[in-house]
């Protein structure tokens, strides 16, 4: 199988997303856990543009053992001499030149000619050279750039001694076909190609970096570049973790892996995305949150019955745990059940349909249903209660400046429809003398209290009440997302339980 080599730039392109600033400590520890990916090639970051960036490119040449270290370079001596002493002590080192190579490029911004573009870019080899027995050379904006003259590009790096190529599309322009193209036709019209490796470097403007690196592969290309999460000027570079799970998924495709360390992903996307601050969206392929998580019903029950059906990977290729069935207001009862038993609970089948049903209530009102509303559902005891009172509606008026007031809807077993109101000194007194008067009792609240059972601002309360009647006492428990539904549904469901205790 064709080995695909990894140049990670997470420390030079990545930082160059705006708002990104490492310093020495944290590309330290970024390079650390890149080494332990098994990235073939660090770029650490650009010598030239500032010392502090030296000094944490040579922090990481020293630091790095398995890997070769790189610096960016221009085609100009400074920038080369910067790099010559940023990569002091680095057991591989390697020098990466650029300069661009395109039309507009040419006119606008480095205004030279194709010869001039030709001999600054030799030049800079040649002086590199001296120092460094391993450059790679970059054309940028190759994917805008004339295909004659990349070729002569290619061949004017390989004659002085370059041992990578790097076709760069630079502002993420190319389609596949097209980008796919350029390395076959440099592989078919350079001399001397198969002397050194051509690289693929893409740009996600138009969403097309990981399907561009695919293409490059196909065409010929022996190096990706990109970085951990995607994370890169602009709409960010190729994601490192998508090649190498495209190459280790499709292999019968491809005909080629990387030599990553695949469990490694996830704890790497996880620290980049700490370290940089630039969150991994939820739906981002192989690292985002939900990549192997199931929220629907049909999915879920296909991930139950045969994994496969659904994933085309597992998650523990990446180092996670295992998928995730998150519950939902689009899940059915066999992912409920398999949640059910995970939290340590068999029901029989009619206890399961109304668990299920008050899920799929809740699930209309929350975005998360969580493992705690799960247990509020399954241990809220009206299930086992007889229900002579059930709870069908509650009104509530409330202002600091006004007496609350509350109005209930009871249903009796015998089906009698009990509607009363009353006042109270807040909304819980006035919704519990309503009760009162409805259901005709006269009861002791001697106790009350009220927790939250999940996170977040839709979390569900859960209250806790015990009424007192002569020498009964009986405890009732209520949950919902409105703490005043969950209270009056505590104190009914103690009234049953009387009822039930009284006999
Ligand atoms: C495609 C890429 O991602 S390339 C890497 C981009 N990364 C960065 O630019 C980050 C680091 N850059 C920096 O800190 C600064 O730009 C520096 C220190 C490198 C240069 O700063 P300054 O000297 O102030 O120049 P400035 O950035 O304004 O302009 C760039 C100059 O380099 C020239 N230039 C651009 N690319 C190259 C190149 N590959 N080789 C030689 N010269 C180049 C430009 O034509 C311009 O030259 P001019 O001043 O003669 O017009
Ligand atoms: C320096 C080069 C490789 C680059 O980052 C680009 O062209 O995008």
């Amino acid at each position: 199988m064709r080995k695909i080599y990894i140049f990670d730039t997470t420390l030079r392109d990545g930082e160059q997303s705006p708002g990104v600033n490492l310093n020495t400590r944290e590309k330290l520890e970024i390079a650390y856990q890149l080494e332990k990916l098994g990235v073939d090639r660090i770029e650490a970051g650009f010598p030239a543009a500032s010392p502090g960036d030296l000094a944490s490119v040579n922090a990481v040449a020293r630091a790095i053992k398995q890997s070769t270290v790189i610096g960016l370079s221009r085609s100009r001596v400074q920038d080369i001499d910067a790099v010559r002493e940023a990569l002091k002590g680095a057991a591989d080192p390697c020098i990466h030149l650029f300069l661009a190579t395109s039309p507009i490029h040419r006119k606008y911004k480095l205004k030279m000619e194709k010869e001039q573009v030709l001999e600054t870019a030799q030049a800079a080899i040649r002086y590199a050279r001296k120092y460094f027995s391993k450059v790679e050379f970059s054309c940028e904006d190759a994917g805008r750039t004339e295909i004659e003259f990349l070729c002569e590009m290619t061949e004017m790096a390989i004659s002085e001694g370059v041992s990578v190529v790097n076709i760069p599309d630079t502002v993420g322009f190319l389609y596949p076909h097209e980008y796919g193209n350029i390395f076959k036709t440099l592989k078919e019209k350079v001399p001397n190609i198969e002397k050194i490796q051509l690289s693929a470097h893409c740009h996600d403007d138009l969403g097309m970096a990981t399907a561009n690196s695919l293409a490059a592969i196909l065409g010929g290309a022996d190096q990706i570049e990109g970085t951990v999460n995607g994370i890169g000027e602009r709409a960010g570079n190729t994601a490192i973790e998508e090649v190498a799970m495209a190459l280790e998924t499709r292999s019968e495709f491809f005909g080629a892996k990387t030599s990553l360390a695949l469990s490694e992903i996830s704890r790497t996307s996880r620290l980049v995305s700490r370290l940089t601050g630039m969150v991994v969206p939820g739906n981002k392929a192989i690292v985002g949150a939900n990549a192997f998580a199931h929220e629907s019903g049909i999915h879920q029950d296909g991930m139950l019955k045969e994994k496969t059906t659904y994933e085309i990977m597992s998650p523990e290729t990446i180092g996670l745990k295992e998928s995730k069935l998150v519950l939902g207001k689009h899940s059915g009862r066999h992912a409920f059940r398999e949640k059910l038993i995970d939290l340590g609970y068999t029901l029989d089948e009619e206890r399961l349909n109304l668990a299920f049903a008050k899920f799929k209530e809740l699930a209309d009102k929350k975005k998360d249903v969580s493992d705690g509303d799960l247990l509020a559902i399954v241990e809220e005891r009206l299930i086992d209660t007889p229900e002579f009172f059930s709870l069908e509606t509650i009104y509530v008026s409330y202002g600091n400046e006004m007496i609350p007031s509350a109005k209930v809807r009871i249903v009796t077993v015998d089906g009698d429809v009990l509607e009363r109101e009353a006042e109270g000194n807040g909304s819980v007194d006035a919704l519990y003398n309503a009760i009162d008067k409805a259901v005709g009792e006269e009861v002791t609240l001697s106790d009350y209290s009220i927790k939250s059972v999940s996170h977040g601002k839709d979390a569900q309360g859960e209250v806790h009440v015990v009424l007192t009647q002569n020498e009964i006492s009986v405890q009732g428990r209520g949950v919902s997302t409105d703490i005043l539904e969950a209270s009056a549904r505590a104190y009914v469901d103690a009234l049953n339980r009387l009822i039930e205790t009284r006999g």
